[in-house]
């Protein structure tokens, strides 16, 4: 299935969702860890608490109290100290327990996405690219970092503090609350708008101001051509006008900023003040203390930072939620290749027979071109097949369908008289070992890119195929022996070396079919000569399906099957098919003649 497209917006950040429900994903991560979850709730709702309803209760009992009561002061200012530490352990508590929680959902989600990856069949890399799923593996996973660790820690907390808050001013004095709430959405609205709007400008006033940096790197690095051109005036020109952008932008923003000053010291205090004057009334009349008072204020500022402070984590949320619901695609994403649910034995001893029947295949990505149209062979055990043909006539293609990475629209292709389809994928690909045209390594020591398919080889199994492979005289004179990094893609060595470490690999491996792309870049001739050398070890006694670009090989090989169009379209040897004047011997003039053949001509 294709991924939908990079989620990008204009500033390059990822894309929101829509709802928050994808966040559920984080939670269930989360409570696989049970203990550090409780802890960290239990943080939450222990510091959410404090801060919302006991500071201000304390508050209103030393004034009704301390002050005007017992005259006790002390013994309340000791509970309010008692309540700061709790807050501060609290506070010490969530705080670590949600961080950790944060870095180990990002943690296994890393993993599991890219376990679920390698499970994928190819055909899922042809629809997304490597390189977006990468950014995606990158990119959402540290917003989840972000809003595990302290957005939806922020968001939690002030939601709880929201609502506890309300509950205790409600409890306290039913009829300031409900001014207080009716009176809070007016504050907050213009507030949130306004804010917006300056965040806009905000960026606008950075891009200005890029603007003038860009200009003045460009003309100071070309000082010699501005010069020389007399172009000075009109630099001059170009640089006032950009930095009049930057103004003018600027003034906007302060401006911008200056109203929302205004509204919000008006608004807020305004606010205040309208139910400090309806709570003084209240205090006249007897209806509620002074202390009740002072709570009031108190737990409703922290209520109406909370309300700010949600709508701010809002789109940060939305952000993350919309990370959590790619990466969830990414870790459900089925491969389309899978074993049965009773996969068939493969026979053993292992025979190392290959038929293709029938077989006809399109592309997932190109349903209408047929890759490989009704294609017929039987690979013997032990023979050695030779597929040539033109460049696009399929030759790779049957190599993906041997090892099935795909499934063919219609025939069968059977391993050892087991059709592929019946077979578990990974008990067919033991069997096989592939060769790639340009000998693929992985940024490791000499030693793991020969065992990559066989760990558990010993040293003595790794130098003698070494040994078969003509690489043991370069491999022990490389500075750490077999431990040596080869380099990203094995840097390090030449073209002829690499291919020599991949047959090496293919040898270890010691599989019964034996799959070999020949290179088709141009060795030099003693390279070649080592390399066409191990390659013959390494068919010798073996299945080999080989896309031959070499006279040599061609010469070898048993039989010689020609491709054009995703069809065979003449079977022979290498004398037959030459005197037979058809695309093979077209193409053998073409080829083989003209690369000069160096082993050919030993
Ligand atoms: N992953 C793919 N997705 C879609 N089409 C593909 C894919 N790989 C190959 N094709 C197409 O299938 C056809 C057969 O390609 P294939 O790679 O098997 O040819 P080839 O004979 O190995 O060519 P070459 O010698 O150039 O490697 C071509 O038309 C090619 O464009």
């Amino acid at each position: 299935m294709a991924l939908p497209p990079a989620q990008q917006t204009s500033e390059n950040e990822p894309k929101p969702a829509r709802s928050l429900g994808p966040l559920r994903m984080i939670f269930r991560e989360a409570a696989k860890y049970p203990v550090q979850y409780s802890v960290a709730m239990v943080a939450l709702l222990v510091t959410a608490t404090v801060t919302s309803l006991a500071l201000p209760s304390a508050l209103r009992l030393i004034i009704d109290r301390g002050f005007g009561g017992d005259g006790d002061v002390g013994r309340w200012f000791r509970y309010l100290l008692v309540l700061v530490g709790i807050l501060g352990l609290g506070t010490a508590v969530r705080f670590y327990f949600i961080s950790w929680l944060g870095e180990r959902v990002v943690a296994d989600v890393r993993t599991r996405v890219y376990d679920n990856l390698l499970r994928l069949s190819p055909s899922f890399f042809e629809e997304n690219s490597p390189k977006e799923i990468s950014s995606r593996m990158v990119a959402d996973t540290a917003i989840i970092e972000q809003v595990v660790g302290t957005t939806l820690s922020v968001a939690l907390r002030n939601a709880i503090m929201a609502i506890f808050g309300i509950g205790y001013l409600f409890w306290l004095a039913p009829q300031l609350a409900m001014w207080l709430v009716m009176g809070l959405p007016l504050v907050m609205i213009p507030l949130v708008i306004f804010g917006r709007r300056l965040k806009g400008i905000s960026r606008d006033s950075q891009d200005r101001v890029a603007d003038v940096g860009g200009i003045t790197t460009e003309v100071l690095s070309a000082m010699k051509i501005v010069q020389g051109f007399n172009q000075e005036i009109r630099e001059s020109g170009r640089f006032q006008a950009a930095v009049e952008r930057t103004f003018a932008t600027a003034k906007v923003r302060i401006m911008i900023r200056a109203v929302m000053t205004a509204l919000l010291i008006t608004l807020i205090f305004g606010g205040l003040v309208l139910l400090l004057w309806r709570g003084a009334v209240l205090v006249t009349t007897g209806e509620i203390s002074g202390g009740t008072i002072g709570a009031f204020i108190f737990a409703g500022v922290i209520v109406a930072g909370s309300a700010g402070a949600l709508t701010e984590v809002m789109g940060d949320l939305l952000r993350g939620a919309g990370a959590a619901s790619r990466l969830g695609e990414l870790m459900a994403e089925q491969p389309c290749i899978t074993a049965p649910a009773r996969p068939q034995a493969l026979p053993e001893p292992p025979r190392g027979s290959l038929a293709f029947a029938g077989v006809t295949f399109s592309y997932p990505t190109r349903p209408e071109d047929r890759a490989i149209e009704d294609f017929t062979l039987t690979i013997e055990p032990g023979e050695t097949v030779a597929i040539v043909g033109p460049s696009g006539a399929g030759k790779s293609t049957v190599f993906q369908l041997a090892e099935r990475f795909y499934d063919p629209q219609s025939g069968t292709i059977k391993l050892d008289g087991v059709p592929l389809t019946q077979a578990d994928p990974a008990a067919i690909r033991r069997r096989m070992a592939l060769v790639p045209q340009e000998g693929i390594l992985f940024a490791a020591s000499a030693r793991d890119n020969l065992r990559y398919g066989a760990w558990d080889a010993s040293e003595e199994a790794i130098w003698e195929a070494a040994r078969a492979a003509n690489a043991e005289t370069f491999l022990r004179s490389l500075p750490d022996g077999l431990d040596t990094f080869l380099g990203e893609g094995g840097a390090r060595l030449s073209g002829g070396q690499r291919q020599r470490v991949a047959i090496a690999r293919a040898l270890l491996r010691d599989a019964p079919i034996l799959l070999l792309d020949e290179a088709t870049s141009a060795l030099d001739a003693e390279s070649e000569r080592l390399v066409q050398d191990a390659l013959e070890r390494l068919m010798a006694n073996r299945t080999t399906l080989v896309i031959a670009h070499r006279l040599a090989t061609v010469r070898a090989a048993d039989r010689i099957v020609v491709m054009e169009g995703g069809r065979i379209v003449e079977i022979g040897d290498h004398a037959g098919l030459s005197a037979d004047g058809g695309l093979y011997a077209r193409l053998a003039t073409l080829q083989f003649e003209t690369t000069a053949d160096a082993p050919a001509a030993r």
